[in-house]
Formats: structure tokens, C-alpha cells, sequence
């Protein structure tokens, strides 16, 4: 077929390893190979295949639909969107997907109550795209047909998905929220759904090198609509927050939120908690950032009190709550030495562990032992044994962060009882924010997780774009072939298989005492050996890597195994369940198992995958929408769109998947009126008696018997004059 991009004087876009792709035009064609002459000055001799294709007539603008654009390619995506964002057009649409790009800067009057006028009730499409379209699109399907709705937003960290899930809540709110408020009673459902954010936050949420209010946990929100379409209840269902963070903060990191608010409170309540300036504590100071730029910690301590009264936190339980964590915070404070007996320890100094105790409401001796020491139940007798300061401290580690996880349950579950679920709702509207696709220089067990949760979504994900495109032919009575489209269903084997599938692996080496990271590695080359998916890199010893959807990830098995142990130490359990203070024994409930375990294993990996399990089950219930946010840089600042950077983004998005979808039917659409606009000029004569612009098509298509596909790459007419699919 004839091919513009094979003639001088075309314009094509070649790749270029700093830009990767750079447009130019065709100076010299020698058989397959052809001289690019780029705007950027550089010169390129490239093969035809290496090339695609420029579309010259999209506006310097571009176009708010990337399904309108004549070349549906990468170079042509990234132009499109690069032009869009350097005018703060942020967000662009690929058929019903949102694209949006993290703008860095408030863009004024984007987000206002006349914008939530403006979208209420617009049909989609019909405005420029916006989150609010989506919600809106949503909101006003599950009302018309009563289809319970989902939109599932993602990106990488830093992208923009929390502020995208909160605009999207916002609009929900104001569509689903009454118009007067009854003052005399609690707070409205809306109020407390959209409340539920900085609580969230303020426990969840921290400084990370990619994102200054970066997410630690993935959430799904459910709102729930009574049959006039108001909001009448809400779920909030969280996933996998990262508890290292409480121990453990890598330099220019911060722990969560709420800890230096803590220290930044009332004097009254610094006194009260017997707190001291937050670089004194060693689960703050390891890192040396503690302010925030741009946060003032005080100011968020009383915003979060509030924000915790609206959801019906009260006082008590948020005394009790500021308690626990200053108790986490001089917890972190006590540094063993070694005992008199040998490899066993004692605290270095009492002052905080007096204090963590007082706070903790428990006895100091029984916390002392039960970091200290541990019992061992057998048959015949109880032995206590004592633990070297090295398990000391690993053990005070273990009961922070069991003790913060279990309080971030409380507050969520705390939340979600308060705003109430609605018995009767039919129909709800879920947003999902959950973290995107993983893959840095080294990568655990947190990003294996991450990783699995994205290859679920974008299974889905790829199933609904398909079923999508298939909707549309039927409905324009377009006859089309089996579209192949990528399936990532043997990775999820790879991962989820029982027996012989990573968990299952991972399970059955922490169920074997000997176990450690060599061996649980040994088993996986052995078992996966000839899985396409599964690799072992040639120099490593016990890494391996899965080759995911957005490209290959090698992860280092070395905390695989403790990660995946989800045990509760006995001796923790005891010692608060049997605290002076309800609050926190209420966190720690009696265990029901055999008392003679010391411990009980049970997988976070398996947790997780059933957690997911239940998860893709709702949203196959619901009409599912995507929102892909896209971080256009790393120093997170306006105005900068780092091509390589946003690709890469685009392909764990699986946007490339979507669009190649998309390609594999018919990718360019054009309506009747545009058509002939570009093609009548190939029988003008036929023409002039045709009135309406379908029989105009048809007979062009007819008189020129499909000659006009010259002059267009890759097209080809398909049975109807609606669509044309690339070859
Ligand atoms: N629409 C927007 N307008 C202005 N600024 C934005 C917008 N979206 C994101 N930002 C900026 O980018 C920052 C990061 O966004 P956000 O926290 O939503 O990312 P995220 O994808 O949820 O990241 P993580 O996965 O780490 O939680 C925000 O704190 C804000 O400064």
C-alpha cells in the first residue's frame, strides 16, 4: 500500500532516544530506508516501519478526543497531550477514558460550584473533559438505568489520584447531597464522606521522594444512593498500608502525617502526652526532614480534630487515639542493652518506657517483658526466654506497627460505622484509588503486591475497553473480526496459582521454620523455570523477575518472607488487650486460637489476594470507568512534560494496550461531514447530486471504489461506510 511517509515532502515522526519521538519531514526516500529532516534540526536516516505517520491538520491545541485524531500512535498521543498541558488543558478523553495530566499549580476556577453547574447533566463529550464529566456521566447512568457505577482511578505516585477520587467526590456530593440542611441533626452523609479525606490523610498519608501527600494505603469508596439519587450511605474499604513507614523512614521521608501534628498541638496537649520537639524521637528524626514545605503541622492538628468530630469521632476516642500515638512515638525511644543473662537485654534507660506504659495504660514490667522476653508453651511446661537487644528492638518495632495498623482499622471502621451503610440502597458509585504500577532499582515484597493489584485492574481493565469497542460496532452496525487484544491472564497464573504460583510458594516457605530467602528463591527457579513470565536474572542468586504487562520487574526476595508473616506476637496481644484504657484494649480484642500458639501464621500476601478477589468481584457488578492520571515529571513542578517520563506512564497505564485495541478495529473515526471534506475531491463529479452526507459517502465509496484509501496509511474501508480500520 501506498505510504505518505514514504515520499519526500511527508510528514512523519521518528524516534529519538532523549525525546522519543522527534516530527520531521521526508528529504530523501532510498527504497526502504528514509532521510528525516526533524524541527528540533536533527537529521535521521530510519526505516519506513521505524517511522509513523504526522498528522499535519491537528490543531496546535490539539484535540480533546484521542480517538479523533486521524493517526491513533504513540508520537501522536504524547503531541497531543504535551500541546494540551502546555495551554492547562490537563484533562484530554481516549473514547470514555480520562487522561489527566498532574498540573502541579491550581489552575483558578477549575473545580468551583459554577464548573459543578456547568457539568450537571452536560452529555459527555459534549464539554471539555473533566472528572466531572465523568462523575457526572456516571452519576446520571446509575440514576436512568439503575446500573451501579465505578470509577477506578490510577496513575503512579504522585500522578494526582487522590485529588482526582476527591474531585470526583465532590461532584457526587453536590449531585447527591440535599439542597437545605437540616442543622438541628448530625452531619450530612456527604459532609462525612467528604470528611472522611484529611482523616484519612492525616493517618495515611506522608512525605515520600515522589509525592508530598502520598497515599500509603489503596482505597475504594463506596457511595451509596437512595432511589431519588441522594446519598444515603457510604463504604470505605482500604488496602495494604505500608506499616514500615511507622518504624522505619528513608532519608528526605517523613512518617505519616499525624505524628508531627501530634507535635505540633496545644501546649496543653504536649504536656498532657509529655511530648518533646519531634526531631528527639527516633521514629521521626531518622529521617532529617520534618517540616513540610508549604504545611504548617499546627494548623493541620486542628483541622484534623475537626475533621475527626464531623466523622463522628468524639473527643474521648480522639484523645484516646493522639494517646496511642504518642505512646507509639516513645515507644520507638526505648534502646536496649545487653542483661545480666547472657543474649538477653533490658532498656538502656526507663524514662520512656515509663512514659510509653503510662501512656499505653498498661503495667511498665509487663511491657518491658513482653519486649524483652517471650514464652514458649510445650507440652510439658511454660518456658519464658529472653531476647538479645537486637530482638529487643525488633520486637518493639513489631509492636508499633501492629499497634498503628490496628488503629488506622479502628479509624476506618470508625468512619464507615458513623456515616452508616444504606440497607436499602440499590445503586452506589465506588472510586478507586489505588496505587499504580512499581518498578525501581530494588523492589519487595510492597511492590510485588502493587504489582499483582495492577495486573488484576488492568485485566479488567482490557476486557471492558474490548467489550467497549465491540458495543460501539454493534450499535453503528459495523460487521468486525475477532480482535486479538493483549491478555495478561498467564502472569496472574504465574502469581495466583495454587499450588506452584508465587504466593503459594512464598506461603509455604513461611510455614517452614527453616526456611529463608536462598531457599524460598531455589524453590521458585525450580518450580517457575520454564514459565515464559518467570525469570531468574543471570547474576543475581536469589532475585527473580516477572515479566508484568508494563514491562519486566525484578524483585529481591531478602524480606519476602518476614513481610509476608502476618503474626501477632502473643505477648503484645496480652499486654494491651489488658490496658487500664478501653480505647485501647477495644484495638486489641482476645484471640480466639489454640493460646498455646505462640504465634499464628497467616499470609499478608493471600490476605491481599483475597482482599482483591472481592474487590474485582464488586466492580464486575458495576459500569466501570477509568481515569489514568499521568505525572509529567519528577521534580513535581508546573509546566515541565517529560516525553520519555509520560510514555512510560502511558504504557503501565495500559493506555497503549487500550489503544492498540482500539487500532486492531477501526481506529479512525471520522463523522460523515469531515469525510467528505477530505475525500471528495476523489470523485467530485458523482457528488453534486447526493444530498445528505451518508448517501455522499456511500457513493463515493462505490465511485472510487475505495481508490481514497490511497493517500491514508494503513486504512481500508470495512463493509460500512462508518468505519475504517487500520490494516
Ligand atoms: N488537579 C490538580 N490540580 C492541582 N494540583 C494537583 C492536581 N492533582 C494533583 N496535584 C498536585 O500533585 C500532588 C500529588 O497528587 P496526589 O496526592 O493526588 O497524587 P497520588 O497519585 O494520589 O499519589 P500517591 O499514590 O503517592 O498517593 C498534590 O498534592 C497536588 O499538589
Amino acid at each position: 500500500m501506498f505510504k505518505p511517509s514514504s515520499t519526500v515532502g511527508s510528514f512523519v515522526w521518528v524516534k529519538d532516544p532523549e525525546e522519543a519521538w522527534l516530527d520531521g519531514e521526508v528529504i530523501e526516500v532510498n527504497r526502504d530506508d528514509i532521510k528525516v529532516q526533524c524541527t528540533s534540526g536533527k537529521t535521521f536516516v530510519v526505516k519506513v516501519s521505524d517511522t509513523h505517520p504526522k498528522d499535519t491538520e491537528v490543531p496546535p491545541s490539539g484535540v480533546t478526543d484521542m480517538t479523533t485524531l486521524a493517526y491513533l500512535h504513540e508520537p501522536g498521543v504524547l503531541q497531543n497531550l504535551k500541546s494540551r498541558y502546555h495551554i492547562d488543558e490537563i484533562y484530554t478523553y481516549t473514547g470514555d477514558i480520562l487522561i489527566a495530566v498532574n498540573p502541579f499549580k491550581q489552575l483558578a476556577n477549575l473545580y468551583n460550584d459554577h464548573m459543578v453547574a456547568h457539568y450537571k447533566g452536560a452529555p459527555f463529550g459534549s464539554l471539555m473533559p473533566h472528572p466531572f464529566a465523568v462523575a457526572d456521566a456516571a452519576y446520571r447512568q446509575m440514576i436512568n438505568e439503575g446500573v451501579s457505577q465505578s470509577i477506578l482511578v490510577s496513575g503512579e505516585s504522585g500522578a494526582g489520584k487522590t485529588e482526582t477520587a476527591k474531585t470526583l467526590m465532590k461532584y457526587l456530593a453536590k449531585m447527591g447531597g440535599r439542597a437545605v440542611k437540616d442543622l438541628s441533626s448530625r452531619r450530612s452523609v456527604e459532609d462525612q464522606v467528604l470528611e472522611s479525606n484529611p482523616v484519612l490523610e492525616a493517618f495515611g498519608n506522608a512525605k515520600t521522594v515522589r509525592n508530598n501527600n502520598s497515599s500509603r494505603f489503596g482505597k475504594f469508596v463506596e457511595i451509596q444512593f437512595d432511589q431519588r439519587g441522594r446519598i444515603s450511605g457510604a463504604a470505605i474499604k482500604t488496602y495494604l498500608l505500608e506499616r514500615s513507614r511507622v518504624c522505619q523512614v528513608s532519608d528526605s521521608e517523613r512518617n505519616y502525617h499525624c505524628f508531627y501534628m501530634l507535635c505540633a498541638a496545644p501546649p496543653e496537649d504536649i504536656r498532657k502526652l509529655k511530648l518533646e520537639d519531634p526531631t528527639t524521637y527516633r521514629y521521626l528524626n531518622q529521617s532529617r526532614c520534618i517540616k513540610l514545605e508549604g504545611m504548617d503541622d499546627s494548623k493541620e492538628y486542628i483541622k484534623t480534630r475537626e475533621a475527626m468530630g464531623i466523622v463522628g469521632i468524639s473527643l474521648e476516642e480522639q484523645e484516646a487515639i493522639f494517646r496511642v500515638l504518642a505512646a507509639i512515638l516513645h515507644l520507638g525511644n526505648i534502646e536496649f542493652t545487653n542483661g545480666e543473662e547472657t543474649d538477653s537485654s533490658v532498656p538502656k534507660d526507663n524514662k520512656s518506657l515509663k512514659i510509653a506504659a503510662e501512656l499505653f495504660m498498661c503495667d511498665e514490667q509487663a511491657l518491658e517483658d513482653s519486649l524483652c522476653k517471650r514464652v514458649m508453651v510445650t507440652p510439658e511446661e511454660t518456658i519464658s526466654r529472653c531476647l538479645d537487644p537486637e530482638s529487643a528492638a525488633f520486637s518493639r518495632d513489631a509492636l508499633a506497627k501492629f499497634v498503628y495498623a490496628r488503629l488506622f482499622d479502628w479509624i476506618v471502621n470508625k468512619i464507615n460505622n458513623s456515616i452508616g451503610q444504606d440497607p436499602d440502597s440499590k445503586h452506589m458509585i465506588g472510586v478507586l484509588d489505588i496505587y499504580g504500577f512499581e518498578s525501581f532499582k530494588t523492589n519487595s515484597f510492597e511492590q510485588f503486591c502493587i504489582n499483582l493489584t495492577n495486573e488484576k485492574l488492568q485485566h479488567h481493565f482490557n476486557e471492558h475497553v474490548l467489550k467497549m469497542e465491540q458495543d460501539e460496532y454493534k450499535k453503528e452496525e459495523i460487521e468486525w473480526n475477532h480482535i486479538e487484544f493483549p491478555d495478561n491472564r498467564e502472569v496472574l497464573e504465574l502469581i495466583e496459582k495454587k499450588p506452584g504460583g508465587i504466593i503459594a510458594l512464598l506461603d509455604e516457605a513461611c510455614m517452614f521454620p527453616r526456611s529463608t530467602h536462598e531457599t524460598f528463591s531455589q524453590k521458585l527457579y525450580e518450580t517457575l523455570k520454564t514459565n515464559k513470565h518467570f525469570s531468574k536474572p543471570k547474576l543475581a542468586r536469589t532475585d527473580f523477575t516477572v515479566c508484568h504487562y508494563a514491562g519486566d520487574v525484578t524483585y529481591q526476595t531478602q524480606q519476602f518472607l518476614e513481610k509476608n508473616k502476618d503474626y501477632v506476637v502473643a505477648e503484645h496481644q496480652a499486654l494491651l488487650g489488658a490496658s487500664r484504657c478501653t480505647f485501647i484494649a477495644g484495638l486489641f480484642p482476645s484471640l480466639v486460637e489454640d493460646a498455646s500458639k505462640q504465634t499464628k501464621f497467616s499470609s499478608v500476601a493471600s490476605q491481599f489476594k483475597q482482599q482483591l478477589a472481592l474487590l474485582m468481584e464488586r466492580l464486575s457488578t458495576t459500569e466501570p470507568r477509568y481515569i489514568r492520571c499521568v505525572k509529567p515529571n519528577n521534580l513535581l513542578k508546573p509546566s515541565i512534560f517529560e516525553n520519555q517520563n509520560v510514555l512510560q506512564q502511558l504504557r503501565c497505564g495500559g493506555m497503549m494496550e487500550a489503544i492498540e485495541i482500539c487500532r486492531a478495529g477501526y481506529p479512525t473515526r471520522k463523522h460523515f461531514d469531515e469525510f467528505l471534506d477530505r475525500f471528495s475531491v476523489l470523485a467530485s463529479s458523482t457528488l453534486d447530486k447526493w444530498f445528505d452526507s451518508l448517501s455522499s459517502v456511500q457513493s463515493l465509496q462505490e465511485t472510487s471504489g475505495g481508490s481514497w484509501t490511497q493517500g491514508i496509511p494503513d486504512w481500508k474501508v470495512e463493509g460500512s461506510p462508518h468505519g475504517w480500520a487500520d490494516g
